[in-house]
């Protein structure tokens, strides 16, 4: 900061008149050396500035990104019903990018514009008090115009941000999913639809870089005119001796300082609120709380969970659809130790009742309990602990077949290559393993693409024995039918041995299996009890829905033959 006044120094003292050569030489020394030390000090002070303020900026973006995933991850399951897969994927990448960016660059050059600023301007009013009132009267105006932009920019950046998650939410949805687009052909359009959610997204920036243009050209043109009126009114008092052409220089260098800081300051201001426009959407996300607490429920560690579980009276809507009940005063009794096959007509909540079991979902009236405990009172990562699943069309993560089955486990770190081995076999998993080139290294692809769904389901039913096995049997577990391999259906049996099991049963073979059968249909148990007995009631939905499969069985056998 004191540069252009030493600067100003320099000049005074080669155009004062009548110094000797000697003395002039000695001075302007002293002179020098005092600012190749202001130079240094600056030079050193800006590296550390920008190496602390980048370092930090850094942190907190990784801090922010962890605290968003862990706010994602602990959103209760209805939220993600509710919510577009990449909008959240966006938030976490492109929304703290943004708002990193803001507080990395910007806030470090935005706080040395400031401290540049008021520096300047303090040396304006020290060299010359009169010229530094006339020539900033030009600041409040562009202040007052900054603010205004500011407040415009901030809205623009929270629409263009949405906007992009519309696109990236879209892109997600299609390259995932992306053999349905080539099987339907629909590339070209899938392309076209793309495009108009970015051109959305261009028609904003384009907004953007107007307002943008039209704030910088105004700030640009009262820098210049700073400097002219500098030179106006510097000019005359240096005619009238107030002012010597040292310190005009020297003011004349703080308000070119001055107008950098000033600009510097307009450009902090847009990203900063660039930053916030972005930041809001990710506070909207921080700042929920998920609809029921992960944590504070009653753990019954010394408890072995026997998994003898009741529907009392239960009422449940899907939160999405709130208005037309799956379930109206459901009862359903399963006790501990027994296979419950539950079946029913599409859509008449089979899966729901998994859900319900899993506490994914609370239901709007009535109890659930396991083993006389209301789910509600439990903690509900003990309580998930306790329960494996293998659902009709398992998901595996795209890393090693060895981390996807180790995934089941309480506690992943503990879970030895033996463990993953003994579930694999026990799983009829093994084997196929072992002959991939990789074996257990192999990896997956993206949802297990790589594999065929008898594979992904043996995977998965190795990955449930670690969860059902750490805690030791009998624990409890739920199913959904698997796929109809003799391979897959004896890994299944072995699994459900000796543990409360509810299947989700599509297949004649699965319902053969079970202690009892529940029929659910008009959203309650119409029926349940021994599979003979429910056979034997002519009238009864069991009865016709078997019959109606026997007869599909029998229609596909012919069309085969
Ligand atoms: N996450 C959800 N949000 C809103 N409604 C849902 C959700 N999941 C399922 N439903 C609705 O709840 C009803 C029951 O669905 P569920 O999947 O439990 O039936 P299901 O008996 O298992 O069907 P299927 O035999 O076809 O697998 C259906 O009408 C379905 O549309």
């Amino acid at each position: 900061m004191s540069a252009p006044f030493l600067l100003g120094k320099v000049i005074d003292t080669i155009y004062t008149t009548g110094t000797d050569t000697e003395t002039m030489a000695a001075s302007l020394t002293s002179l020098c050396i005092m600012l190749t030390g202001v130079f240094l000090v600056g030079g050193a002070a800006n590296a550390a500035r920008v190496y602390l303020m980048q370092s930090s900026g850094q942190k907190i973006v990784r801090n922010l990104r962890a605290s968003i995933f862990s706010s994602i991850l602990t959103q209760e399951v209805a939220f993600f019903d509710r919510s577009r897969t990449g909008e959240l994927i966006n938030r976490l990448s492109a929304d703290t990018a943004m708002v990193g960016r803001s507080i990395t660059d910007n806030l470090s050059d935005g706080l040395r514009a400031v401290a540049q600023a008021a520096a300047g301007v303090s040396m304006m009013f020290y060299v010359s008090p009169s010229l530094a009132s006339f020539v900033l009267l030009i600041v409040p105006p562009v202040a007052g115009l900054a603010i205004f932009y500011g407040r415009y920019l901030r809205s623009i950046s929270k629409r263009t941000q949405d906007a992009l998650a519309q696109a990236t939410q879209l892109a997600e949805e299609r390259i995932s999913n992306m053999r349905t687009v080539r099987a339907f052909g629909k590339e070209l359009s899938e392309v076209n639809t793309y495009t108009e959610k970015t051109d959305q997204v261009f028609s904003l920036a384009r907004k953007e870089a107007v307002l943008r243009a039209g704030f910088f050209g105004v700030t640009g043109l009262s820098g210049n005119i700073m400097i002219l009126s500098v030179l106006y009114k510097g000019g005359l008092l240096m005619a009238s001796q107030h002012m010597t052409v040292g310190e005009l220089s020297s003011f004349l260098m703080y308000t070119f300082w001055v107008g950098i800081s000033i600009a510097g300051l307009s450009s902090f201001y847009s990203e900063l609120m660039k930053g916030f426009g972005a930041g809001t959407r990710l506070w909207e996300l921080l700042d929920r709380k998920p609809e029921f607490p992960l944590n504070g429920q009653i753990i019954l560690l010394q408890k072995t969970l026997y998994g003898g579980s009741e529907f009392d009276d239960v009422t449940f809507a899907y939160p999405t659809r709130s208005e037309a009940p799956i379930f109206q005063n459901l009862s359903l009794m399963v006790p501990a130790g027994t296979i419950m096959a539950v079946v029913g007509p599409s859509g008449s909540g089979k899966s729901t009742l998994v859900s319900l079991l899993l506490r994914l979902y609370d239901p709007d009236a009535g109890m659930i309990s396991i083993d006389g405990h209301d789910i509600r009172d439990l903690n509900p990562y003990w309580l998930r602990s306790h329960i494996g699943t293998v659902s009709q069309e398992p998901v595996l993560f795209s890393c090693s077949i060895r981390d996807n089955i180790a995934y089941g486990a309480v506690d992943q770190e503990a879970v030895t290559t033996e463990d993953i081995y003994r579930a694999a076999r026990v799983a009829n998993a093994y084997n196929f393993i072992q002959a991939f080139p990789q074996g257990f290294d192999t990896v997956v692809g993206e949802k297990g693409v790589l594999l065929s769904g008898g594979q992904k389901q043996r995977i998965a039913i190795a990955r449930a024995l670690l969860r059902v096995n750490n805690p030791k049997p009998p624990s409890f577990f739920s199913a959904l039918d698997a796929e109809n391999e003799f391979l897959v259906q004896e890994a299944l049996e072995r699994l459900m041995e000796g543990r409360t099991v509810v299947i989700i049963a599509h297949r004649l073979s699965t319902i053969q299996n079970a202690n009892a059968v529940a029929v659910l249909d008009q959203q309650r148990v119409v029926e349940c009890g021994r599979h003979a007995e429910l056979l034997g009631n002519r009238q009864g939905l069991f009865r016709k829905l078997m019959e109606k499969q026997a007869f599909l069985q029998e229609e596909q056998q012919r069309a085969l033959r």
